[in-house]
């Protein structure tokens, strides 16, 4: 499991610790990790060109040190300071002893980050607040040739929640310290943070209330049948979905279950006789089920399907015209419930259940505080989609899904995900597990379908964009690619499997 604390935690924890040694830590894994690009890029650290944007606090420290360490390699360093009077003093001390050259003029900065082979960004750490000031702003947007690496998180990037006011710069690689920060696993910092390394620097803090999964999580979280199983203990799922206006979604939301490991699954809507036509495994009418996805494509037929679905004592999972309707009804709707539900709404849903000025591009903007206000105001787990998936409890904790790709902004392809999380219930994982859980398969499943035959190109798994060497996908392969996925994620080797996905730490 990755675990992502916040700025307050972060302080508790070093306040426990002293200061120095922490920071001596920091620097070497960072210096580290510059020296290592610097040979992967030019063969060597000797000649290399390197610039350090330096702000006012510890996080210039680190990147002046570091300049320092990579001096005493041979490197050519400068470093540009954004606050001269306020610039770590100890850190300039040993960057100006090593011979580094040192400016105040932010044009000299701007030519220096053109030529680069490495920039450090050291501006703004976790004491960062409201996105980039005026004399840093020119460096989210000017041209460079050379790697950039941010020092603990890309300045701009709100440390806690990811969100971005204004400009941020865009590394090619963070390196964090001491333990991930939530904004750096959720878009649209995520996608400012590239890569993220972790130096482990002795900090203890406490419990996460930000995680994301890993192979190993899934592998231990994923239903497996034992000797004694039936289909009725694998678990019935009971699929309220398709409309004859939109038949489509109830074949893709099977499609997600069956694939998803129910053990059986119960549709009631009107397209039955398609949905059995194509998939012959599907049980008709009334009966038990252990859990129900409602409203996908259910057009017309949401009322009534939100109706009984509601009413019955076992988790609900409500997706698409379902969240439009319950929207409509607002929280109270689940008032009476005495099962748990789980709300898996795109932004533009999470925007109708919110209210008031929300808009899609707000939540998407602010996706974290979105999914927890949702949880928050429904009494509900909420899977919130998109670029970065996010799943929130009432209580606040929250998941972040580290696996996907862009591709799977299909049509079609959150049924698949409603149809594998309502699976995952009907098995008898609680929602925030079966969301999650579903949610890394199905970015799994669709980096595996968009890669085809080929290995996953090692990398960043969080993807804004498709990777290089990924082709389009639809929502039907990225149903018939599940079985793979969960073979990848559970297989004893998971643990090559997952660096060739590019999934490791
Ligand atoms: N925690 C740990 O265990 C360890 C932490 N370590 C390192 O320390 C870093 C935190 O250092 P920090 O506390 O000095 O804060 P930091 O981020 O450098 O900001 C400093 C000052 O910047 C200013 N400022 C604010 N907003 C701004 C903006 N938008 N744009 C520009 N400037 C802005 C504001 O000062 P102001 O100008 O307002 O007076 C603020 O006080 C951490 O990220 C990590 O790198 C490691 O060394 C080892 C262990
Ligand atoms: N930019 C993106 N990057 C990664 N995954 C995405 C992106 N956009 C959408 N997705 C994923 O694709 C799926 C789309 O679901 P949804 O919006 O409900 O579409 P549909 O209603 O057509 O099925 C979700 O799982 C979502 O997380
Ligand atoms: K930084």
């Amino acid at each position: 499991m990755r675990h992502a604390h916040t700025v307050e935690q972060v302080r508790a924890a070093e306040a426990e610790l002293a200061g120095q040694p922490l920071m001596d830590r920091a620097v070497a894994g960072l210096a580290a990790t510059c020296a290592r690009l610097l040979r992967e890029r030019r063969g060597r650290v000797y000649g290399s060109r390197v610039l350090v944007l330096a702000g006012s606090g510890d996080n210039g420290g680190d990147a002046l040190f570091a300049g320092a360490a990579l001096a005493r390699r041979g490197a050519a360093v400068s470093a540009v300071l954004l606050s001269p009077e306020k610039a770590h003093r100890a850190a300039l001390a040993a960057l100006r002893a090593t011979g580094g050259q040192v400016t105040t003029d932010q044009n000299v900065g701007l030519a220096d980050f053109a030529r680069a082979d490495l920039i450090l960004d050291g501006i703004v750490g976790i004491g960062g607040r409201s996105g980039l000031r005026p004399a840093a702003a020119p460096y989210a947007t000017a041209p460079r040739t050379g790697l950039l690496v941010a020092v603990d998180l890309p300045s701009g990037v709100d440390a806690d929640t990811g969100e971005v006011a204004g400009a941020a710069l865009r590394a090619d690689l963070t390196v964090t310290f001491g333990t991930h920060k939530p904004g750096l696993l959720i878009d649209p910092g995520a996608g400012h943070a590239g890569p993220v390394q972790l130096v482990p620097i002795g900090l203890r803090p406490p419990a996460a209330p930000v995680q994301a999964l890993q192979h190993a999580d899934l592998a231990a979280l994923l239903p497996r049948p034992g000797a004694e199983s039936d289909k009725y203990r694998r678990g019935v799922l009971g699929v309220r979905a398709g409309s004859e206006r939109y038949p489509g979604a109830a074949q893709l939301v099977v499609a997600g279950a069956l694939h998803g490991g129910a053990g059986a699954v119960r549709y009631l809507g009107r397209p039955g006789a398609e949905v059995v036509r194509r998939h012959p495994e599907v049980l008709l009418g009334d009966g038990r089920v252990q859990a129900w996805v409602v409203g996908p494509g259910s057009g017309e037929a949401t009322v009534e399907a939100l109706d009984a679905t509601l009413a019955a004592e076992v988790p609900v999972l409500v997706d698409a015209d379902g969240l439009t309707e319950l929207a409509r009804r607002g929280p109270g709707a689940l008032a009476g419930r005495t099962a748990p539900t789980l709300l898996t709404p795109h932004t533009g849903e999470a925007a109708r259940l919110l209210g008031g000025a929300a808009t899609a591009e707000r939540c998407a903007a602010a996706r974290l505080r979105t999914a927890r206000e949702l949880a928050d105001r429904y009494g509900a787990t909420v899977l919130l989609k998109g670029s970065t998936t996010v799943v929130a409890r009432p209580d606040g904790t929250a998941r972040v899904n580290p696996t996907g790709t862009s591709w799977l902004a299909t049509a079609g392809s959150g049924d698949v995900l409603a149809g594998l999380a309502g699976a995952l219930l009907a098995a008898g994982l609680d929602p925030f597990d079966a969301a999650s859980a579903a949610a890394y398969l199905h970015g799994l499943a669709g980096r595996l379908a968009a890669a085809g035959g080929n290995r996953l190109p090692f990398g960043s798994v969080h993807s804004t964009v498709g990777d290089r060497g990924e082709a389009p996908v639809t929502a039907r392969q990225v149903a018939a690619a599940l079985p793979a996925a969960w073979r990848n994620a559970t297989a004893p080797q998971g643990g090559s499997q997952q660096d060739a996905a590019g999934l490791g730490d």
